[in-house]
């Protein structure tokens, strides 16, 4: 089997490849923000990173992502949850078809399903202060997700070591909500067309990922693992609250990426993320200012 995001090859079978599949931090979760734990001892999250560090952005078939060079100290993130430095190594997205979500976490069972805006819109129910329960619909937003990779390279020497560990990785998420253009966002989606084929990559020089975070760092934040093969539980997951926009037309760029090799029978990428794995009994502590 290799895996995917199809019937044949998706989620739901990736356990009979790789068993942790079923283990007890697995990842993306829905975040429960009222069982959210408030924990005061957790600080802002601090990132900082060099655009020299930006190398190149590669199709691996299952998402298109942006590698960084981590042979030193030079783009890193610290703070948070965090005991230590942890360099960053590449970023990548996550999006779901025309008509489903892709934003992998979810946020009180919503997985950000609205389309375009006004067309879904998700209903809220208010209390008012004199007990009365009113309906009141708001447009709920996001499509996709970025998540910015670190390896903590105060304890172990490499990524591949570092992946093996239980606080070995950290993974910040953004989540992308469809609205206006995304400027910044645009630099990426303007080269996608050079790495369409699984296997291509580019020249991609002079970029910080920071420019693609929300005005607000706040943040929830839990012990969880890749959410992709090989699955591995050694990330601890920082889940942005606040959503960054993107249009309809730079979406449908990243379903315009093939999962295939050039020459092969053409397939695109239209899906590629995990729906969320059980909490056994996790606890997620919500970090706001
Ligand atoms: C596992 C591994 C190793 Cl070790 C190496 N390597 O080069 O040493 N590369 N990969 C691949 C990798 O990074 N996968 C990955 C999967 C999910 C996510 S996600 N969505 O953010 O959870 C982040 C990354
Ligand atoms: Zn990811």
């Amino acid at each position: 089997l290799h895996w995917g995001y199809d019937e044949h090859n998706g989620p739901s079978h990736w356990k009979e490849v790789f068993p942790v599949a079923n283990g007890d931090r697995q990842s993306p979760i829905d975040i429960k923000t009222t069982e959210a734990k408030y924990d005061p001892s957790l600080r802002p999250i601090s990132p900082n990173y060099d655009p020299t560090s930006a190398k190149v952005i590669l199709n691996n078939g299952h998402s298109t992502s942006v590698e960084f060079d981590d042979a030193e100290n030079k783009s890193v993130l610290i703070g948070g949850p965090l005991a230590g430095t942890y360099r960053l190594r590449q970023i990548h997205f996550h999006w779901g078809s025309s008509d489903d979500a892709g934003s992998e976490h979810a946020v009180d069972g919503m997985k950000y399903a609205a389309e375009e805006p006004g067309e879904m819109e998700c209903k809220e129910l208010i209390v008012t202060s004199h007990g009365e329960t009113k309906v009141s619909s708001t447009s709920c937003g996001a499509q996709e997700v970025l998540h910015v990779v670190h390896w903590n390279a105060d304890r172990y020497s490499s990524f591949v070591e570092a992946a093996r560990q239980p606080d070995g990785l950290a993974v910040m998420a953004v989540f992308l909500k469809i609205g206006e253009c995304n400027p910044q966002l645009k630099k990426i989606t303007d080269r996608l067309d050079a790495i369409r084929a699984k296997g291509k990559r580019a020249l991609f020089t002079n970029f910080d990922p920071s420019c693609l975070l929300p005005r607000s760092l706040d943040y929830w934040t839990y012990f969880g693992s890749l959410t992709v093969p090989p699955l591995l539980e050694s990330v601890v997951w920082i889940v942005l609250r606040e959503p960054i926009s993107v249009c309809s037309e730079q979406l449908a760029k990243f379903r315009s990426l093939l999962c295939t090799g050039e020459g092969e029978a053409a397939c695109y990428l239209l899906r590629n993320y995990r729906p969320p794995q059980p909490l056994k009994g996790r606890e997620i502590n919500p970090v706001v200012w």
